[in-house]
């Protein structure tokens, strides 16, 4: 890269959020919240320098979030993209632009969740759980080859990185029956989340994914395995898992994923036709989890057993619509490793083995006041690295 205005060591094209990368946010102004494009360390708000948009893109850059960007659709997304390169690779700054250290910049939730769906796509996760919760059972269903299981979680509660996450109350199983209080197995869910935009629509196939998946973030799924061991049977997760689903403040655009495109493995059998791609759509990222500032796991999501395509396309099978604003998640993802496991459940096997932190102190759920910091990170063109940021919080005592 030539000289340019940005002077942020963090802004190169072998750093994750160089000029390959361009994750958007909202961030706090003083003149109130603005969508803003992440470069390095630093945040870049895009209503100062709005001149430089054509009036179309004007009215999404200006915008309080990123409601309207998401609604535009991928033609807008493509053309704005490619504004922001030349921009933030220019040498000199555009008129009016300023440069936000993120350390000392507030980050809002970028957009309106409408409906969330979380997923089930890891298997090694599922056969971990299932174990885990059904060790009489086979650990897979027989559906599970054969279509992305999934529910429908709580959009409400989904809450930017940074949030505090309460300890949830609930019911769990007791020696004598019920028992009611706050949740004494509260984990984590490592999961990579797509962020859904352009024209409502049914029946997405897989090859119309690119026009609906606006970007991807990370996502922390927390869950009470307590409350949720006991309630999820027969109709699935329900309040173990509806207090908080955390997400990263940057939504890296699809587009920055060009590099990291890989198949999904085989299922061993035909497929369906709806769930056939006639492009890849799995991901090669490469997930770290930090409980403390320990890194516990590393989870590969290039293993999971279906893409975000296909999810999105079983999603919308029934002719259910999808919105912008819509967040699926991937599900837990988990390795074959111990150490690539996407939970604490798994990591913990269900608290008979505790994981020991670097302070020394030994773990099975979380305890409160800790934190859980997750990242990812995927290839890029020539051999770069494209960041997606962090999804962290921390966990409070319940009032
Ligand atoms: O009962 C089970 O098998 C477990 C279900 C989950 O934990 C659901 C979930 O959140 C799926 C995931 O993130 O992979
Ligand atoms: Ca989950
Ligand atoms: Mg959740």
């Amino acid at each position: 890269m030539t000289a340019c205005w940005i002077d942020d060591p963090a802004f190169t094209a072998s750093s994750p959020f160089g000029p390959q990368t361009l994750p958007y946010g909202v961030v706090e102004t003083p003149d109130g919240p603005s969508v803003a494009v992440r470069v390095g360390d630093h945040a870049l708000p895009l209503r100062p320098i709005a001149a430089e948009f054509t009036p179309d893109l004007r009215e999404l850059v200006t915008a309080a979030s990123l409601d309207p960007l998401l609604a535009a659709g991928r033609p807008a997304w493509s053309v704005l993209r490619a504004r922001l390169r030349e921009l933030v690779t220019a040498p000199a700054a555009p008129a009016g632009a300023v440069l936000l250290p993120l350390a000392e910049t507030t980050t809002r939730l970028p957009f309106t969740v409408g409906d969330y769906v979380d997923f089930y796509s890891s298997r090694d996760h599922a056969e971990n759980v299932g174990r885990i919760f059904r060790p009489d059972a086979e650990p897979l269903l027989p559906n599970w080859t054969h279509l992305p299981v999934g529910y429908h979680g709580r959009a409400g509660t989904v809450v930017v990185s940074g949030t505090d996450v309460v300890r949830p109350h609930g019911q769990r199983r007791g020696a004598e029956g019920p028992e009611f209080g706050p949740s004494t197995r509260l984990d984590i869910e490592a999961e990579i989340g797509f962020v859904c935009g352009g024209p409502v629509a049914g029946r997405v196939s897989t090859s119309s994914a690119p026009d609906h998946v606006f970007g991807v973030a990370v996502v922390n799924d927390w869950s009470a395995r307590d409350i949720q061991a006991w309630e999820y049977v027969p109709l699935g997760p329900f309040l173990g898992k509806s207090f908080a689903t955390s997400i990263s403040a940057w939504i890296t655009p699809l587009e920055a994923f060009a590099a990291a495109r890989v198949k999904v493995p085989d299922p061993g059998h035909p497929r369906l036709d709806y769930l056939v791609e006639d492009q890849n759509w799995g991901l090669d990222l490469h997930l770290e989890v930090v409980w403390n500032g320990t890194v516990v796991s590393r989870p590969d999501f290039a293993g999971m057993a279906y893409s975000c395509a296909q999810q999105l396309a079983h999603m919308t099978v029934n002719g259910a619509t999808v919105r912008p604003g819509d967040l699926f998640a991937s599900g837990t993802v988990s390795g074959p490793e111990k150490r690539q496991r996407g939970s604490f459940l798994e990591l913990s096997w269900s608290g008979a083995e505790p994981i020991t932190l670097e302070d020394g102190s030994t773990r099975t759920f979380l305890e409160d006041g800790d934190t859980v910091t997750i990242t990812a990170t995927a290839p890029g063109p020539d051999g770069s690295v494209v960041g997606l940021a962090e999804v962290t919080g921390t966990v409070v005592a319940a009032p």
